[in-house]
């Protein structure tokens, strides 16, 4: 039997099902007041209790399905410039140990895999993100993912190309895998190269906010003027999180290059330019 997503959620703090409601503005408010002051908001036991282990074991029992590459990359994800002067933090990179698996490998019935999908979610979303609407991507690969962080990997500093980002932690690993992020580092207007540099390199350490979280907290993060990372994972149990990726705009597909970077693959989804060779056809 499926369980409906009003009964996933503890609606008693989030009460998905009243749009509007006065637990619900409550509950948007505070988000919001959190977001303006530090660009991160976590919705605590946004999963009710009795769900939580059946969202870490659905999530545990895909991650083998997640694609392994280390890849060595750079805070902003940008291709190697050596016409950059040696400071610039866009010169440091670091090998990323984290592997995604993609939506289509996600069963449709899986908890993580209903909520992405809800409207009632997807309204609760936009109103605490301050938008009119946000849209699921139409992206078979990269709309929603688990992201798997493996004992001895982490997931190094970076920005998000998304201004938003809402995750979900669903299983914890027994030490490191700590979520640190430095609010609002940069703006739409300032780079701040020198203190992303500074923290990239392991300095300017208060700065840097670390971020307690447990399997079924909700989190809304302002990933692409925060600098963020998860720390290394020390101990036998990998650290596996939930991305559920949204657009303000409906139909929204990543490009191939950056989807096969991520996933090993394309798909018919993302278009012409998936081909691999430089045949006319
Ligand atoms: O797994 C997490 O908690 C963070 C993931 C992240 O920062 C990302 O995928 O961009
Ligand atoms: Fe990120």
């Amino acid at each position: 039997m499926t369980v409906a997503v009003t009964d996933i959620v503890d609606t008693a703090r989030y009460p998905l099902h009243d749009p509007g409601g006065e637990g619900w503005v409550r509950a948007v408010e505070s988000v919001r007041a959190e977001l303006r002051e530090s660009g991160c908001s976590v919705l605590r036991d946004f999963v009710a209790a009795e769900h939580r282990e059946a969202l870490r074991a659905e999530c545990a029992s895909i991650a083998d399905r997640a694609y392994y590459e280390e890849q060595t990359v750079n805070v902003y994800n940008t291709a190697p410039d050596d016409s950059l002067p040696d400071w610039h933090p866009a010169r440091r990179t670091t090998l990323r140990g984290n592997a995604f698996v993609a939506r289509e490998d996600i069963p449709a019935e899986h908890l993580i895999h209903r909520l992405y999908t809800d409207e009632l979610f997807h309204r609760f979303l936009a109103d605490c993100l301050e938008r009119p609407q946000i849209h699921p991507l139409e992206d078979p690969l990269a709309g929603l993912v688990v992201n798997i962080v493996n004992p001895g990997k982490e997931h190094p500093w970076h920005f998000d190309t998304n201004e938003f980002a809402v995750s979900m932690l669903t299983q914890q690993p027994r030490s490191g895998g700590v979520f640190e992020y430095c609010p609002h580092i940069r703006s739409a207007e300032s780079e701040n190269f020198a203190d992303v540099g500074e923290v990239i390199t392991g300095g300017g350490r208060d700065r840097v906010r670390e971020l307690p979280l447990r399997p079924g907290d909700l989190q809304l993060f302002h990933g692409r003027y925060s600098l963020h990372r998860v720390s290394a994972v020390a101990g036998e149990v990998a650290r596996h999180s939930a991305i559920f990726a949204y657009s303000d705009r409906p139909g929204v597909v990543g490009s191939a290059e950056r989807t096969r970077q991520l996933f090993g693959r394309v798909t018919a989804a993302h278009g012409t330019t998936a081909r691999t060779d430089d045949l006319l056809d």
